[in-house]
């Protein structure tokens, strides 16, 4: 059952495990251990429900999720490299997590992402070739909203028809997809048509997947957690219940199966007979972890906090990828600009959505996505190895957008989101205060890299090449917006210094590594390291960036995570 709060319990519940975070992940091993009808479940979310929240349904409606009350409304601290700026950073607070919010691009990353997660953490069960089975687990095919055909548009070899996360091509045709499709022919060397960016070969143009089934969102929420699922005996819900804390329940490792939270303005404490599963995500998990005693022994000592476990790399390695926008006047009438400018044909298409689950409103502005690989002779080289995990990943992703405002104001655009997809910026998440209610200091080391700057610049350079392709001749008119000043190579820096900012992609912030590894936070098994009964399940286990967004392989992470508990504990 799905409780408003904490106190709804039946009396006398108990519960083998205890899921802190109704997120992506969190959905996953809620329904995959629920499975077991031997094992009962309690799942804390601290946000509410989903249901009937239609800026999470229609796909286009997502920017309306921004600082409403299904974000948690982070805020960085000041990024010194990039203007000393302070940057939103959204979240969600709901039941899904950030799959309920987010921009529902469904990408894998590559093979070789997943088997330098193997490699480093010494498990070949992390390799792309063992993941495969995961992602498919998660992943449902389905047609288009429009029932295009879709022949051509993505390999049925690497599909799954029988997963849980409705996956499904754009929904609506795009004024632009001619021209780009166009363009793979034309610029074919730079920017070649490949089939299926999720065969774990993504470089090259191709058409985007996304987290959409029947013209609707997919979240993690509406496809593991059915009315099914939400019925069986053995799994308990609680919304609108933040946990504060983990506490030890004794032991020498030692055992933390207790977790702390609030009902009203009172405490509380449940237990776990078997496992606590951390699922907070990569900003709330670590700031949970602190809170609780669990990072850096002489950091938590300065903010009066008595060490449970002296684990320096929680918080650490805040990975997430950076962009900015190159955006062009189009001459064109016909581009999702005029949805956001005209009411009337907004409310027009939202109640096409209603009624038929069709329309622009099924996507989101962007038909393809364009994944670049620097070449090996870039200069950039010459100073930086290179950070993508293989000659199979991109560095840059450019996502072609007919129009959607792209930062430039009112008029009719189009242009890419410009994003280094292999950062190699760090940041971190440490304490504000010892008060769990406080946020927690968020610095994302935007831009600290000077290969972050570098490779925007390269990835400017491409977008302008492909909007400079023969399909765009009297089509892409002069630059727009701020864009419009980047016409050196130094107005370009000041351009991406002044403008850059972060996908909502954060990983990394509890990394796992190598069982024997001196640095890291859980184990391979991700178990924390050290600590008996807790382990970690989101997208702070991965201890690299994707070259993707991350939502597909916080999936497959979970699918995996979730074998791994049920076979400790059969
Ligand atoms: C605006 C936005 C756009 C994005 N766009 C895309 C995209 O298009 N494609 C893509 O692949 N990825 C995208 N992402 C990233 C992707 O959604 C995330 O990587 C992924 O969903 C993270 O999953 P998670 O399980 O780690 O965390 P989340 O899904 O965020 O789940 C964490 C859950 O824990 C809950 N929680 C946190 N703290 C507590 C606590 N103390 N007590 C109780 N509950 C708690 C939260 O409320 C939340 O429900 C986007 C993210 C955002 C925010």
């Amino acid at each position: 059952a799905i409780h408003q709060s904490f106190n709804d319990l039946p009396p006398g519940s108990s519960f083998d495990f205890i899921v802190v975070g109704g997120g992506t992940a969190g959905c996953v091993i809620a329904s995959r251990l629920s499975e077991n009808p031997r094992f009962n479940v309690l799942v804390i979310e601290s946000g509410p429900s989903n249901e009937g929240v239609l800026d999470a349904q229609v796909p286009f409606l997502e920017p309306g999720l921004i600082l409403s009350p299904f974000d948690w409304n982070f805020t960085t601290v000041p990024q010194t490299s990039a203007n000393g700026k302070s940057m939103l950073y959204p979240r969600g607070h709901i039941l899904g997590g950030s799959s309920s919010i987010n921009a529902m691009f469904y990408t894998r990353g590559s093979s070789s992402d997943f088997d330098r997660f193997a490699r480093v953490t010494g498990d070949s069960g992390w390799s792309w070739g063992e993941m495969l089975p995961y992602i498919l687990k998660n992943e449902k095919w389905v047609p288009p909203a429009d029932n295009h055909p879709t022949a051509g548009q993505f390999n049925p070899a690497f599909h799954s028809l029988t997963g849980m996360t409705s996956v499904s091509l754009p929904g609506f045709p795009q004024g632009t997809d001619g021209r780009v499709i166009q363009t793979t022919k034309d610029l074919k060397d730079e920017f070649p048509f490949n089939v299926d960016m999720n065969s774990g070969n993504p470089l090259g143009v191709g058409w985007l997947q996304g987290s959409i089934g029947n013209g609707e969102r997919s979240s993690a929420a509406t496809s593991y957690l059915t009315s099914q699922v939400v019925a069986r005996p053995n799994l308990q819900i609680v919304l609108n219940t933040q946990v504060t804390r983990v506490l030890e329940t004794g032991g020498k490792s030692p055992s933390i199966r207790k977790v702390e939270l609030t009902t009203g303005s009172k405490l509380t404490t449940v237990t776990a007979a078997k496992e606590v599963i951390l699922s907070a995500g990569s900003i709330n998990t670590p700031h949970l972890l602190l809170n609780s005693g669990i990072g850096d022994k002489n950091e938590l000592a300065k903010k009066g906090i008595a060490s449970v476990l002296n684990l320096p790399s929680v918080g650490k390695n805040l990975t997430d990828q950076v962009l900015v926008s190159a955006t062009w006047f189009a001459n064109s009438n016909n581009t999702i600009d005029s949805i956001n400018a005209n009411k009337t044909l907004f409310t027009q298409l939202l109640d096409e959505w209603q009624k038929t689950r069709m329309g622009p409103m099924t996507n989101a502005g962007v038909n393809q996505i364009a994944w670049v690989r620097m070449p090996d002779n870039s200069p950039i080289f010459e100073t930086f190895a290179d950070p993508s995990s293989g000659s199979n990943s991109p560095h840059i992703e450019l996502a072609l957008s007919n129009g959607g405002g792209l930062g430039a104001g009112v008029g009719h655009f189009v242009g890419a989101g410009v994003a280094v997809v292999t950062p190699m910026s760090r940041g971190s998440v440490t304490l504000n205060t010892t008060n769990p209610f406080d946020q927690p200091l968020i610095d994302l080391g935007l831009l600290t890299s000077n290969f972050d700057i570098l490779a925007l610049k390269a990835g400017v350079a491409s977008a302008r090449r492909f909007f400079a392709g023969p399909a765009w001749k009297g089509y892409v008119l002069q630059p727009a917006g701020a864009f419009a000043n980047a016409t050196t190579d130094q107005l370009l820096h000041d351009y991406i210094v002044a403008n850059a900012f972060s996908t909502s992609h954060p990983v990394g912030t509890a990394s796992m590594s190598a069982k024997t590894a001196n640095f890291g936070v859980v184990n391979p098994d991700l178990k924390v390291k050290g600590a008996d009964g807790i382990r970690i399940v989101d997208a702070s286990v991965m201890p690299f960036i994707p070259c993707g967004h991350t939502q597909a392989p916080v999936y497959a992470i979970a699918e995996r995570a979730a074998d791994l508990i049920k076979a400790d504990w059969q």
